[in-house]
């Protein structure tokens, strides 16, 4: 089996501070992928380091079977707040898109477009915040990226839009060939989307693998639930 994300002793320290520590994990591909952690758990950073924009201290990392930040056609990464350019329109940033990426699907582009209602002479800037969400997310799939990263994607969007963007996100994984990861501090919008987990804190990981195996190696049947009992016995350990 191929694996779109392999780490292995994975460390970052931001001067003394620990910010990620001996993090293994094995994210199949073709796989949802969530992880989860309270503020300041380390997402963002694992998630820089899955896309190149900070180097470990510690430990290895591969993506897509190569050097993180090798693969950029490759892969679609939406940072937190989902950053748009602001004065451009929605038409605007396909035709950037078209422009700056030799796979780009127009059609995929334009039918997304469509199916969410965005006006194409919109100015990105004036875009609730689950339609920029929305447009980044197009942007990512019309690359025709094998892996899209999103760093907390819904964390500023109210729970209508947060459940509307995650559905949306479900049905274009079915439609298209692509693995995800999705980060959030929010487990309930995560169990919505994802087949597998990760769960951080302070760091470190603390639970890894496909959902399914998750829950029968727990006998549970909710996400949430073995999550949150998990950490509380983990608490009551340290
Ligand atoms: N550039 C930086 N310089 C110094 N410390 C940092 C830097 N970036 C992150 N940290 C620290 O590293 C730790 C992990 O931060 P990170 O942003 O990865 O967590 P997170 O799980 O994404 O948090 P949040 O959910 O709040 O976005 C935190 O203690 C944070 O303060």
């Amino acid at each position: 089996m191929t694996s779109v994300i392999h780490a292995e002793g994975l460390g970052k320290r931001y001067g003394r501070h620990p910010a990620l520590e001996d993090c293994s994990i094995d994210i199949p591909a073709g796989r949802v992928a969530g992880l989860v952690g309270p503020n300041g758990a380390g997402k963002s950073t694992l998630l820089g380091l899955t896309c190149g924009l900070i180097a470990p201290t510690s430990g290895s990392i591969e993506v897509l079977g190569k050097r993180p930040g090798s693969q950029l056609p490759r892969v679609g990464f939406v940072a937190q707040d989902a950053p748009v350019y602001r004065t451009l329109s929605v038409a605007d940033h396909l035709r950037l898109g078209a422009r700056l990426n030799r796979s780009w699907d127009a059609q995929l582009a334009q039918n997304r477009i469509r199916k969410l209602g965005l006006d194409p002479d919109q100015k990105a800037g004036r875009l609730s915040g689950g339609q920029r969400a929305q447009l980044a997310l197009t942007i990512a799939a019309a690359k025709r990226a094998e892996l899209i990263i999103l760093d907390e994607p819904v964390a500023a969007l109210d729970p209508l839009a947060r459940h509307t963007f995650l559905l949306d996100l479900s049905e274009l994984v079915a439609e298209v060939d692509v693995s995800v990861v999705l980060s959030s501090h929010l487990l309930g919008d995560l169990e919505q989307v994802c087949d597998h987990l990760i769960v951080l804190v302070d760091g470190r990981v603390r639970l890894a693998g496909d959902v399914d195996d998750l829950l029968a190696a727990h006998h549970e049947t909710s996400l949430e639930k073995l999550v949150l009992d998990y950490l509380m016995r983990a608490e009551v350990r340290s």
